[in-house]
This record gives structure tokens, sequence and C-alpha cells, in this order.
């Protein structure tokens, strides 16, 4: 008896499991859980018979006095821990790297381009087949060195044993595994397999563990790095990684396609993973696709903190929220350009848009080529994402009559004035803000509520509806309190007529120079009503189903970090804006999540 192998694990493999573990924590869901232990339950039953054959056949050994004792199948108990713990730590930093990861864009339809040579499309199958080309001679070479026997017998095993479960999920996640970004394949893979090298090294130079000489190789990576080792930590690290790969693979064809798959559990059983990669590729709905890659894309432009707060919704929520953005943007983008007829037209266009879309008896026809003859292309896509079956109009028509009120202050009701500021006072400015935000944050709980399992009773809903559309307000007191010089740029003062005269100012000179002591003040002071309405509303996503509040706060807290930010003094400043430096972000974002 001895503790050489324990002590490995308690120097190397569970202190990067705990910090592993400390770093994650927040960001677990049980998604992730389940995949965690799916995927250790298979390494540790595909391995323990092909480890327990190498044992029992003396390829590798352990010496008695290196180990605890006790064994299954002749195999240490550090060993058994070893499949766990590597499957844990490269599992958890897999799942780290690829959080912000929105995998139904990485979906490609392959039927187009199939037979045309040179598409992306034949490409990918170039890189199909050329990957199962590899694998399959990898097997044909492993059972030829088995054959053979002596030197090559090992490598011969470990091709053996790894390389049909990655020829398998190759063939079944191909797409993912070549088009998600490096970081989450290449160096998910190769960190913790350069780790395990330096491990092995000192574990084999220590002979914790031993590979008998008779069926090696005898080649070395580097001094006491047998090539067979070096070999097997590389395909168990891809093993683990295309198997987390191919399972968000499955994920993103269920999550992306209700129309093929219309009733979806919060943990999909692995009967159903399996259909949904082997639902051929040809049946996937480009527009869609189409869609969410240039829904994320906007998002991922436009706005660092919802961008951020978007990676911790999951599945459909995730994918609905991101088009939602998309729709508020482009058509706060359409209405903010031009002249003031140009945006009347289009908040016109955009409630013809709505009422086709919530007339159910015309409906597909008709909304889509309505978008396709009054839209531009930039912004169609947003408009035929909307998810109208669910989303409840009200909040949408409300939404425009919001951006209606910003097209006052470029009409001139009087004449005697070359601008009209319609916000007068704090209440106007809480109306304003009920009409652009309120209404958002009620779309956004509309699709909580649509996904998630939780509070029944409409009592409840409306008063968890009424505390999102405070917050709402609060957020847009963040946005207006940030935009002071952006609006003034644009002839715009949303901060109340009645604040101004108390400090000696008016809207127009505000325009003339929005900076200052003064304006420094009623800052600040948008800002304590901002917290203040914040602090009454907060407290109402700790009631909304357990999934939705932590990425709730993530997106509230991110928002509000501007306001935090506008509160110190020397910030920086981006394209005329207050901006919150990445890392602040992050951290906000790891805070939310913890509490
Ligand atoms: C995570 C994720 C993808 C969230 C998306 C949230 C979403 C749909 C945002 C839409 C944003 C948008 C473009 C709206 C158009 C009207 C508008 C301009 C509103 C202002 C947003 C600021 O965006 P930005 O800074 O990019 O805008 P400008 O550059 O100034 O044009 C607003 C300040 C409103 C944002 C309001 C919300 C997101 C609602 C927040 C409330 C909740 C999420 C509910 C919280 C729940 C409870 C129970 C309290």
């Amino acid at each position: 008896m001895g503790f050489d192998y324990a002590v490995v694990h308690l120097k190397y493999t569970i202190p990067v499991a705990i910090a592993l573990t400390f770093v994650y924590r927040p960001l677990l869901t049980r998604l992730d859980e389940y995949k965690i232990l799916f995927l250790v339950t298979i390494a540790v039953v595909s391995t323990i018979p092909w480890d327990s054959h190498l044992i029992r056949t003396r390829i590798w050994s352990y010496p008695l006095d290196a180990i605890v004792g006790p064994t299954l199948f002749a195999i240490p108990a550090e060993e058994i821990f070893f499949f766990v713990v590597q499957t844990y730590n490269t599992t958890l930093l897999y799942l780290l790297l690829s959080k912000p990861t929105f995998h139904p864009i990485y979906l490609r339809n392959e039927k187009h381009s199939a037979d045309v040579r040179g598409t992306p499309g034949a490409l990918r199958r170039y890189w199909k087949w050329a990957g199962q080309l590899i694998l399959s001679l990898s097997i044909g070479l492993g059972i030829a060195l088995i054959r053979r026997g002596g030197a090559g017998v090992y490598m011969g095993l470990i091709l053996v044993w790894a390389c049909p479960f990655l020829l398998l999920l190759w063939s079944l996640a191909y797409q993912f595994i070549v088009g998600l970004p490096k970081s989450n394949t290449v160096l998910s893979i190769f960190a913790p397999t350069l780790y395990l090298w330096i491990v092995d090294t000192l574990a084999l130079k220590r002979g914790t563990w031993v590979i008998e000489s008779g069926t090696k190789l005898g080649i070395h990576v580097w001094p006491h790095l047998e090539i067979e080792e070096a070999v097997f930590f590389l395909l168990t690290n891809t093993l683990i990684i295309f198997g987390l790969v191919a399972f968000d693979n499955a994920l993103a064809i269920l999550d992306t396609f209700p129309d093929l798959f219309p009733n979806l559990p919060a943990t999909p059983s692995p009967l159903l993973l399996v259909k949904a990669l082997l639902t051929p590729a040809s049946k996937y709905d480009e527009e869609r696709i189409a869609g969410l890659t240039d829904a994320v894309a906007r998002l991922r432009k436009k706005s660092r903190s919802f961008y951020l707060a978007s990676g911790t919704f999951e599945g459909r929520l995730r994918i609905d929220m991101v088009i939602l953005y998309s729709f508020c943007r482009v058509a706060d983008d359409l209405i903010d350009e031009g002249t003031v007829d140009s945006s009347r037209q289009w908040i016109n266009r955009l409630r013809t848009f709505l009422d086709r879309s919530y007339n159910y008896s015309e409906k597909s026809h008709s909304v889509r080529s309505y978008v396709v003859a009054n839209f531009p292309p930039w912004a169609r896509k947003a408009l035929l994402q909307l998810p109208t079956t669910y989303l409840p109009k009200q909040p949408l028509y409300d939404l425009l009559k919001g951006f209606e009120m910003d097209l006052i202050f470029s009409e001139n009701p009087s004449g005697n004035h070359p601008t009209y500021f319609p916000i007068v006072n704090a209440n106007v400015l809480d109306f304003y803000g009920a009409c652009v935000a309120g209404t958002v944050a009620e779309l956004c709980l509309e699709l909580v509520f649509h996904h998630l399992p939780g509070p029944t009773s409409p009592a409840t809903r409306r008063r968890l509806v009424d505390a999102g559309a405070k917050m709402g307000i609060a957020l847009q007191y963040v946005n207006i309190a940030r935009d002071i010089a952006v609006d003034a740029a644009i002839k715009r003062v949303y901060i109340p007529t009645s604040w101004l005269e108390q400090e000696d100012l008016t809207p127009e000179a505000v325009i003339k120079n929005p900076e200052g002591v003064r304006i420094e003040r009623l800052r600040q002071r948008l800002l304590d009503r901002a917290f203040a309405i914040y602090g009454e509303a907060r407290g109402a996503i700790e009631e909304l189903p357990v999934e939705a509040r932590a990425p709730m706060r993530v997106a509230v807290e991110s928002y509000m970090e501007i306001g935090r930010v506008l509160r110190q003094k020397g910030y920086q400043v981006k394209a005329g804006r207050p901006t919150v430096p990445k890392l602040r972000r992050v951290l906000v974002a790891w805070r939310a999540l913890s509490r």
C-alpha cells in the first residue's frame, strides 16, 4: 500500500477540479449537470473494460507501494477516479469556454450546395469524408498493430478503442466540430492534454505507473513521456470534447427547429439527442438559421451588456431573447434614422406589420410579402423571426407609441420654437420610459413565462410584469443619464424641463452645451431616480422561474453597471458614450450569477 497515485490527484487533478468548479459554479445549470453526468458515466463505463484488459495483460501496471489498494476489475480506485476527474475537468473547461457561443448559427443546411463543387457545402462534405477516412485508417492501423503483436500492441489498443467512438461522433457532429470557434474545440482539447502530458511525465518518472517494455514503441515525445501516453491523453480529451460538441449540436437542432421538435423536455433523453443528430441536414430551416445569425450579429455589435447577458440564458428562451432584441433594435434604428416624415412612415409600416402578424387568418403569406415590399433587406429577417404566436401584441404596439413620442422632439406644435420638448416633468419621463422600456421588460417576461414553468396565477404574473416594467423604466433612466450629450447632438433633451428650471437651464441651453457642473448634477439626479426604482423592483426577479433568475439579474445588473460607472469620476468614454470596461462587465455578470 502507498499513496503515490493518490498524491498525483491531490497535487494535480483535484486542485484543478476545485478551481474550475469555483469559477464555473455560478454559471452551472441543470443542463450542464446533465452533460457532466452523461459524459462521466460514458467515460467510466467505456474505459473500464479496456483499462482492465491492459492491466490484466500487464501492458501497464502499478507498483503495489504506489496505490492505496482497492480495485475494480483489477483497476485501482485512483485510476477509476482519474477517468472521472479528467472528464470532469475537461468538461468544465469546455463549458466555460463555450458559454458565450450561440450554437444555432453553426447549423448548416447542406441541401442546395451538396452537389456543387467548390461551394461551402461541398467543402464541408470533403471535411466530413476526410475525417472519416483518417479515423477509419487509424482503426485499421490499430488492428494491424495488435495483430502483429509486440511493440505496437499498446498503441494498437489505444487506436482500436478510441477511434471507433471518434468516428461515430465525427460522423454525427462534424458540422459543429469543424465550425465552432477554435477556443471551444482546439483549446479545450489541447490545454488539458498538455497539462496531463506534464502530469504523466512526472508520474512515469516517479514510477507511479509503469508501461511494460515489450508492448510499447519506445518512442518519447520528450524525456519520460511515451508516445502511447501522449496519444492516449490526446484521444481521450478529444473524445470528451467531441462528445460535448455532439451534445451541443443535438441541443441546437432541438432548440432551433420547433417545427421538427415541437415538444421539448428541459433535459432531453439520450434517445431524443440521437434522433436530433440523425435528422438530415437538408431538413434544417435555412431561413431560420440565417435569421438567427443576423439577430445575434446585431446584438453583439449593438449591445455589449445584453450580449453578455444573453450567454446566461439557455435554449429556446435564449433564442427568443436574441430575436426580440433584434426586432426592437431594428424598429428603433428605422425610426431614429431619417426625417420626421420617414420615421412616421416606418412607425405606420411597423404597425401594419403587427396588424398582419396578429391577424392569424391571413398570416404567413401576407406578412412575408408585406415585409419584403416595405422594409429594407437588412431589416427583414428581424421582423420575420418575431414569435408572434406567443408574444402578446399590446406591448409591441405600446413600444411603437413610445417611439412616436420621440418624434415630438422634432415637431413644432406652436411654431414659436425651433424644437419642442415634450418631457416636461418626471411623470412624463416615467410614462415615456414605460412605453419604450417597460414594454420591452414585459415582452422579455412573457418569453420567460412561455418557455419556463413558473408562476401560473395571473395575479402573480401581473405583479411580476409590473415590477419588470418598473425595472425597464430604471434602465431607461440610466440610458438617458448616459446619453445626455449624444441626445443633445440630435436636439433631444430627455431631462425633465422642470428639473432644468431648478438648475436655471433650458433644453436649448443643454443642446448648446451638454456638459458642466449643472449637467453633472442633473445626471446624478437621473441616476438617483434610476437606482430608487431599481431598488423597488429588483426583489421580484427572485420570484421568477428559477432558471430565469440569474440570467435576468445579469441582464439588469450589466445595464445598471453603466449607471454605477457614471457615478464615478473619470469613466471610460467610447464613441461619445461612457462605457463599462470589459473585465468589470464580466465580474458584474459573475457576481450577479453567484447571488
Ligand atoms: C439578454 C438579452 C438578449 C436581452 C434583450 C433585452 C431586449 C429585448 C432589449 C431591447 C433593447 C432595445 C433596442 C429596445 C428598443 C427601445 C430602447 C432603445 C430601450 C432601451 C434599451 C437600451 O438599449 P441600448 O442601450 O442598446 O439602446 P440605445 O443605444 O440607447 O438605442 C433600454 C434602456 C430598455 C431596455 C429594457 C429592458 C431590457 C427591460 C429590462 C427589464 C427586465 C429584463 C425585467 C426584469 C424583471 C423583473 C421581474 C424586475
